[in-house]
């Protein structure tokens, strides 16, 4: 049992509607001649019929360019309010029904978030998703789908084709003539915190759809290192510096590789300083043996200046980590592969790199910083505790230590 449970869903549902999609094309949309070859199939398909027990995507895996260029250049035929969810997210569709998240842009690169602000008031930012991406693909974790940044027209491309009136409705021209919306949500989706265009055009995030939870349902897990969400009460964790015995004991986290990968998320959300991962999904058909998703990474890489330790509270209480995440972060350390210089390197490929580049230079001096950080901890770990810190998912390599 591998992959293969959300691909043969997939299939089946492609099957059945070939035979629609051939005789009656919806408005805007290509006539879709997909049949079982994977060569006919769009990138977005060849995308979810690759997802598999453990990652999103291939290591070396071709499609992911033209995932990204479809994300980035393709045609977008519909722009409609995605519900759930506190912030405004729009749903777009392509020609070759490829589904993408659009968040656009609400914060300038340069900014930092406000210090007296709750980590749960913070924005999004557009350039956190597509940054969160690179990094997690860096860290070979590949459990992010794709993102990219793009250049949107309001008006060409989500105002004039929408058919979500309540979105049509909130569009407006400022005071300096630009145009600008606000959607509804349940927060920021006012006038004084509307999303405005330079006259038209908003730089935004564009993240590829997962399978549809019809077919593919997936499991939300609360984080047991979760963050209280009121400003004056601490979670159990933060008391409690045996917490991590008590969760080692309890499923999920008893078997397998749940725990190593709740760590492989908190060195992800320390390194861009993502406080907001209060939950986390996996796709149900594979059980509790799976990898973890890391959607929603839109309040990461909000300060340069200052690092939270407490994001690393399940490494630092637990003292485990996978072999494989340990080397790469130990490569990522080496001033041939600094993870700066990497991800500097991987960003450029986006398009919006073209106006600015997408993480500021403290950003990425920060992300070398923090991976010291991360690399002394367990440092500590190992004098503590030794052999048992390591986690060995590469069986038949030799130990050389830390
Ligand atoms: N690429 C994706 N494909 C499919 N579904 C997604 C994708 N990214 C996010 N989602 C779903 O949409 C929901 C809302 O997205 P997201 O968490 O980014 O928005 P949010 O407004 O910040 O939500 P919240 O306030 O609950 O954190 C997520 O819980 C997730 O289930
Ligand atoms: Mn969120």
């Amino acid at each position: 049992v591998d992959g293969r449970c959300v691909s043969v869903a997939y299939m089946e549902k492609i099957w059945h509607h070939d035979a629609l999609w051939e005789e009656g094309n919806e408005e805007g949309y290509d006539a879709a001649h997909w049949n079982s070859s994977s060569q006919s199939h769009p990138p977005w398909l060849r995308f979810h019929l690759g997802i598999s027990r453990w990652q999103l995507y291939d290591h070396k895996d071709p499609n992911l360019r033209q995932l990204e260029e479809q994300l980035a250049f393709s045609r977008i035929v519909s722009a409609v309010q995605k519900t759930g969810g506190t912030q405004l997210k729009l749903l777009m569709s392509f020609p070759n029904y490829g589904q993408a998240l659009f968040k656009p842009m609400k914060q300038e690169r340069n900014e930092e978030t406000n210090h007296n602000l709750y980590y749960f008031s913070d924005f999004e930012r557009h350039n956190a998703e597509i940054a969160a991406y690179h990094l997690d693909r860096i860290l070979g974790f590949r459990r992010i789908p794709p993102v990219v940044g793009r250049l949107i027209d309001m008006v060409k491309e989500i105002k004039d084709i929408t058919t979500d009136r309540k979105l049509a409705r909130t569009f407006f021209t400022s005071p300096v003539g630009n145009t600008c919306f606000y959607g509804q949500c349940s927060y920021y989706c006012s006038t004084e915190h509307a999303v405005c265009g330079r006259p038209h055009v908003l730089e935004a995030s564009l993240a590829v759809m997962l399978p549809d939870l019809s077919l593919a349902p997936r499991r939300s897990w609360r984080s047991p290192w979760r963050r209280s969400y009121s400003r004056s009460k601490l979670a159990q964790w933060e008391n409690n510096a045996k917490y991590c015995e008590s969760v080692k004991k309890s499923p999920p986290y008893s078997q397998g590789t749940r725990l190593v990968d709740l760590i492989d998320m908190a060195i992800l959300d320390f390194l861009m300083s993502n406080m907001d991962r209060h939950h986390y999904e996996t796709f149900e058909k594979f059980g509790n043996n799976t990898f973890l998703l890391h959607l929603d990474n839109g309040r990461a890489f909000g300060r340069h200046s200052k690092d939270e330790p407490s994001i690393l509270a399940p490494l630092v209480q637990c003292c485990r980590i996978r072999r494989s995440t340990l080397l790469k972060l130990q490569l990522l350390a080496l001033p041939q592969y600094r993870l700066s210089d990497v991800m500097r390197a991987s960003l450029s490929r986006d398009p919006l790199t073209s106006i600015a580049p997408l993480l500021s230079e403290q950003h990425l001096t920060a992300l070398d910083r923090r991976l010291v950080t991360v690399l002394k901890k367990l440092r500590r770990c190992q004098e503590q505790y030794n052999d048992s810190v390591i986690y060995n998912d590469i069986p038949g390599h030799l130990n050389f230590g830390l």
